[in-house]
Order: C-alpha cells, then structure tokens, then sequence
C-alpha cells in the first residue's frame, strides 16, 4: 500500500438497502454524492462527490468488503454480517452507523419435527458459511453449507437444506415462506469501514472516521 495522500480516495457504499439510511449519515459527514447518483437509468459505478478529492463506488455489498481489504477503496459502508463472515485483517470497522439494523437467525420450515441438537450432521442453505459453520460448530454440529445468493427460504420445502441461515428484519420473508425462526445467530448494523494501512498513510481517513463520529453523535443528541 503506498501513500495515498495525493490521490483519489475511494468510498465504496453497497447498491440495495442500505444506501437510502446510508446516504443523511454520510451528507452529515460531508460526503454527499453528485446528482448524476440519483438517477436511475445511470449505469455508471463511480461517481463525484462534494469533495474533489472523492468519489463514491456502488458495489455489492460483500464487495464493499473485498474493495476495502485490499485497498481498492480506503473507506467503506457495509452491514456487520459481512465483515464477519470475511473477517478480513485488513479491515478496521470503527464507528457503528446505527442503521440497517437486522439480525442472523436460523429458520426451518414450521412444523419441523426434527431436532437440530440431536443431529450430527445439517445441511444448512446460507449465503453466509463461515458464520453458519462457527454457529453450528458452537453446539457441536458440523455444518454442511449449500451457498445460495438469495432466496434461501426456498430451500427447506424444495428439500436443498433442512434449515435457513439468512437476515432477518420484520419476519415477514419467513412467515410468507411457511418458515419459523429457531436461533438468534447475531445482531447486525452498518458500519463505517477502513483500510487499516490507509488509516495509518492518509490522514483524510482518520478525518473522515472523526467526522462519522461526530455525525453519529449528533444523530444520537437530536
Ligand atoms: N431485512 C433487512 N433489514 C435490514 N437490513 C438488512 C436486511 N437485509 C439485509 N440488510 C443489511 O443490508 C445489507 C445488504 O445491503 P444492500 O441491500 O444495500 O446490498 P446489496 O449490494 O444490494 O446486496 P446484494 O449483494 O445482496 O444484492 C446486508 O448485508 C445487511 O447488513
Ligand atoms: O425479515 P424481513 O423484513 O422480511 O427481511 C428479511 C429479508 O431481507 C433480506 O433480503 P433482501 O430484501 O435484502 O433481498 P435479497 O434476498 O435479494 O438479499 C433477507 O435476505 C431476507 O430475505
């Protein structure tokens, strides 16, 4: 990683939900995007920012964390699961945003007799196997992951997994899919995201930490 101070920064957000609770957080740290963001019919993935020595990326979210780790981008905004489940060294999270609050749970169809604690043996659908392996393994259950994108709540009534390990918000994606909630894996919210070898070459990224500090701060007196 060389001295950045001259260049770029980089900020990468995730496309989907996050961004539209991301965006006032990040305006009250003094990154606000170019109009040219909002547009919809724009399929540009770089975009100017207030500041001209910035511009915002829109990737998906687990690639906020890739972009991150290794420097592509020096900051970043990513939900706490994905950080877990990379737990890259590389990555410092140091300010909770206190937005996209949701939580990892396990779900299996309602009406499933069968006791997860007495199997040896699960097969779990997720888009998160570290997590789910480390969970299972916690009670002696060796997990075995089918990786899906989404749509996870298929798999238990098509016979791909016996449970789900998927983010879970209002509980309305489960209770429309016939499926029930059996264990609270872990709480999520968004958190500010950087580079730990940027943060230590480029002051303007221990600012920008100070500043979404400030700007949780605030959020948290009004
Ligand atoms: N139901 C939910 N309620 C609140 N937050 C959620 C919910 N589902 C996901 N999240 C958070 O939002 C993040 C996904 O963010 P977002 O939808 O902005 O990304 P994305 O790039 O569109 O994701 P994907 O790669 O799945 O398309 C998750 O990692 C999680 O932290
Ligand atoms: O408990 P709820 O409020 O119903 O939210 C849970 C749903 O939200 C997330 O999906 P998302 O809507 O982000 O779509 P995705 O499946 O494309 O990731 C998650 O994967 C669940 O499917």
């Amino acid at each position: 990683m060389t001295d950045n101070t001259s260049d770029q920064l980089t900020f990468a957000i995730p496309k989907g939900r996050i961004l539209d609770e991301a965006l006032p957080v990040m305006a009250r740290a003094g990154v606000v995007p170019e109009d040219g963001f909002h547009d919809k019919g724009n399929r540009s993935l770089s975009f100017a920012t207030s500041r001209a020595d910035m511009r915002l990326i829109r990737v998906r979210a687990f690639d906020v964390a890739t972009f991150v780790a290794h420097g592509a981008a020096q900051i970043g905004i990513v939900g706490s699961d994905v950080i877990e489940e990379f737990d890259y060294a590389d990555l410092y999270a140091p300010v909770d945003l206190d937005i996209g609050h949701c939580r990892l749970s396990v779900a299996m169809v309602d009406g499933d007799t069968g006791d997860a604690q007495s199997m040896s043996h699960l097969r779990v659908a997720t888009k998160y196997p570290n997590l789910t392996r480390r969970h299972f393994e916690r009670q002696g259950i060796q997990a075995e992951c089918v990786k899906l994108n989404g749509a996870m709540e298929l798999a238990p009534s098509l016979g791909l997994a016996r449970r789900i390990v998927d983010l879970v918000s209002t509980g309305r994606t489960l209770a429309e899919n016939g499926l029930v909630e059996t264990d609270r894996i872990v709480d999520i919210s968004a958190r500010l995201i950087v580079n730990r070898a940027a943060l230590k070459t480029d002051p303007r990224v221990g600012e920008l930490v100070s500043a979404f500090r400030n700007a949780i701060e605030q959020k948290a007196a009004a």
